[in-house]
């Protein structure tokens, strides 16, 4: 058996001319959406990933306002740049690119955001309202990956109501907040959190029909942890250098072979990443619709 492919790439490309038509008829009624970047220092990843970001608001129609620190740039620098957006009238919604340069308290940055503005979902106060709200419909922004999961799996007819569900890794972009949106009344799904310090991660993994693989470990999903048929989700993101060739290459956290056991496999790249990107654009033009 080889497993169906979660296409992210194409399903985000459907997503945002969705958008396109939404923008256009936002504009049409004068309203124009912007969406503000705050990256600090030159990450290469993030470097693409925010460039990227830019590309896809210019796509759809979305104005966008780049903010571009050192690395060197002060914990204050940042809450200045942060408090220059809050107060931005072009700016309808921005995100903090993560991860900041160590030293930097990453906490008190989104705690500064406007939680009316935070594209990311990542503000507390946007997180506490989906710890409330499990019956009720979500009108504040939802993390961009763990929306961007969901909606690739719904789109390709993958079932979450009753699934078990397995999330490798705790960090702040996708594993903390999934199971928020998973435990959701109208998701229904059971979900496990696994970590550094769970203890059997391979047994947790074989009892899911779903896993969610964003540990940023290359290749610790191997195949005899994964259930036949079940859909796997590689969402870790590793640079690693090939002993051969020197070069740097990306590497997911789903090892080879796991493609022959799942029912459904998102590749990487072309799975979550895009779908990080429209659901992004997403919480922007629904808080645009709101306003
Ligand atoms: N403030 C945030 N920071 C970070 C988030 C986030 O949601 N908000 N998530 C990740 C990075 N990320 C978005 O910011 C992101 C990661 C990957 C992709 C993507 O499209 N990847 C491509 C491959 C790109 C490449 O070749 O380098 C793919 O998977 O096909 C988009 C966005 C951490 N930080």
């Amino acid at each position: 058996m080889t497993a169906r492919v979660l296409d992210g790439k194409a399903t985000a490309a459907q997503i945002k001319s969705e958008l396109t038509t939404r923008v256009a008829a936002l504009r049409e009624r004068g309203v124009v959406p912007g969406l503000g970047t705050v990256l600090v220092g030159d990450d290469p990843g993030s470097r693409s990933y925010v460039a990227g970001k830019h590309r896809d608001c210019a796509e759809v129609g979305i104005e966008s306002i780049r903010v571009d620190l050192p690395g060197t740039a002060t914990q204050e620098e940042i809450l200045a740049a942060v408090d220059r957006l809050n107060a931005d009238p072009a700016c309808t919604g921005y995100i903090v690119q993560l991860p900041l340069p160590a030293g930097v308290d990453t906490n008190a940055v989104l705690e500064r955001i406007d939680p009316d503005k935070d594209a990311d979902g990542l503000h507390p106060t946007n997180l506490g309202r989906l710890v409330l709200r499990v019956r009720e419909p979500v009108t504040s922004p939802l993390p961009c990956t763990p929306r961007g999961v969901i909606e690739l799996l719904d789109r390709h007819g993958v079932d979450l109501h009753g699934a078990n569900v397995v999330v490798v890794g705790r960090g702040t972009t996708v594993g903390r907040s999934i199971g928020l949106l998973l435990t959701r009344k109208d998701v229904d799904a059971t979900v496990t959190l696994t970590h550094t310090g769970t203890r059997d991660l391979a047994g947790h993994v074989r009892g899911a029909d779903v896993v969610v693989a964003a540990a940023g470990v290359p290749g610790i999903i191997t195949p005899d942890m994964v259930r036949p048929g079940a859909a796997v989700l590689d969402v870790g993101v590793s640079r690693v250098v090939d002993p051969e060739t020197g070069k740097a290459r990306l590497r997911g956290d789903v090892a080879d072979g796991v493609a022959e056991v799942a029912g459904w496999l998102s590749p990487n790249p072309g799975g979550v990443g895009p779908m990080t990107r429209a659901m992004l654009l997403a919480n922007v033009v629904d808080a645009a619709e709101q306003a």
